[in-house]
């Protein structure tokens, strides 16, 4: 089956604070050597897809560096490949910025027209997970969908008004959705995923984008979709959003500390989440220095103690400092005898000699880009 994949990453509003005054959601970082948009575009790849266009324009600089021609997710081809799509001047548009995912498709339907899949992906770059979409595709052409969604079934606790609650019949088909709704409808969320025929999606962009409806799914689907054969399709491995709060970014990293977690994100032969390939020396942990439950990626020199933490390249803890339950990020400095307990530390941070720094109660304390402390 032809199809193109479409990644949603232009979001000018996220919840991460001062982790993306400098980056879009897409290019966090997460579980130390990876950017969130790495699972998207190796699901994509891993599907079977070799035609990728990515949507950007909030701080794009690191993203864009991030995935440079493709060549790590193997899409730096002669036929297909990676396209970043930005917003752009043309004789028909001044706009200089998508007001929304459906604005945002059509304002590069030019790219939708020329590929010559039939059908289309879309997904976002938010969105951490490892899921092979070919079941999807056979289960969209099975039911004759027009729209399939990617759905999860959830148990409490989720925060129901950051996600769209799903209402299906027997047969899956969606009969409502209730978008970012603070009551409880439904524990079946949609998880951002769309599959779509393309000549069907051309149509009712064409339909609707001309006439201000930018949201594809608030201002087209879900108005339309009694017209419309929309089907739900169950996920039930790890998924999550990484642009929902720090507490969420916190967590979702922390979540690698476990095995299952690990084994399902990670150590499927077939479906490797692929990223940009950096030539740091492997980490080098010191003579006196203890290690444990802790994901230490390479560049790194550890001469204290680091517990539960999560530690991106080349950073360097000083002797006697202490990290726990902890993310640092790239090329960060403790110096000797720091304590550092549940905080986010971006990049090229740098610590002083004995400064002591902790997130309280439930709060996660993060240090912004630069910082020196
Ligand atoms: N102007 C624009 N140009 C280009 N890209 C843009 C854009 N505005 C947003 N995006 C991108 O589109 C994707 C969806 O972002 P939204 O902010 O529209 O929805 P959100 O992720 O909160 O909820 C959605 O995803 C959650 C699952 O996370 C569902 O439950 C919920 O129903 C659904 O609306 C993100 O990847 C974002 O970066």
């Amino acid at each position: 089956m032809r199809v193109v994949g479409l990644i949603l990453s232009g979001s000018t509003k996220d919840n991460l604070d001062k982790l993306t005054l400098k980056r879009t959601s897409a290019a966090v970082p997460v579980f130390g050597k990876y950017r969130a948009i790495d699972f998207t575009l190796s699901n994509m790849v891993n599907s079977g897809i070799t035609n990728v266009g990515v949507f950007t324009q909030y701080n794009p600089r690191s993203l864009m560096d991030h995935l440079g021609s493709g060549k790590e997710w193997n899409l730096d081809r002669k036929r297909g490949g990676l396209f970043i799509l930005q917003p752009f001047i043309s004789p028909q548009s001044h706009k200089m910025y998508y007001e929304g995912t459906a604005d945002a498709i059509f304002q590069n339907l030019t790219f939708l027209r020329r590929s010559y899949e039939d059908f289309v992906l879309i997904g976002s770059g938010d969105h951490i997970y490892n899921i092979d979409f070919r079941p999807l595709f056979k289960y969209h052409v099975k039911n004759g969908a027009d729209i399939t969604l990617l759905t999860k079934t959830v148990e409490e606790g989720v925060n129901f008004s950051q996600y769209g609650q799903v209402i299906t019949d027997e047969n899956n088909r969606i009969t409502q959705i209730y978008e970012k709704d603070s009551q409880y409808r439904s524990d079946k969320i949609f998880l951002g995923v769309y599959f779509i025929n393309k000549a069907f999606l051309m149509e009712i962009l064409y339909a609707n984008v001309s006439n201000g409806k930018f949201d594809l799914l608030k201002d087209i689907i879900i108005p339309n979709l009694s017209r419309m054969r929309v089907f739900s399709y169950d996920f039930d491995g790890y998924w999550k959003n990484i642009k929902k709060s720090v507490e969420d970014y916190y967590n979702i990293n922390m979540d690698i500390l476990k095995e299952e977690v690990r084994n399902e994100l990670f150590y499927s032969p077939e479906r490797k989440i692929y990223t940009k390939l950096k030539d740091s020396v492997p980490p080098k942990i010191n003579v006196n220095a203890e290690v444990s439950n802790s994901f230490i990626s390479d560049g790194c020199i550890i001469n204290g103690v680091v517990r539960n933490s999560v530690l991106s390249r080349d950073v360097y803890v000083g002797a006697g400092s202490v990290i726990e339950n902890c993310i640092v990020l790239q090329g960060s400095y403790l110096e000797e005898g720091s304590v550092i307990r549940k905080t986010i530390i971006d990049k090229n941070v740098r610590i002083r000699s004995g400064r002591k720094l902790e997130g309280i109660g439930n709060e996660i304390n993060v240090i912004e880009k630069g910082a020196v402390l």
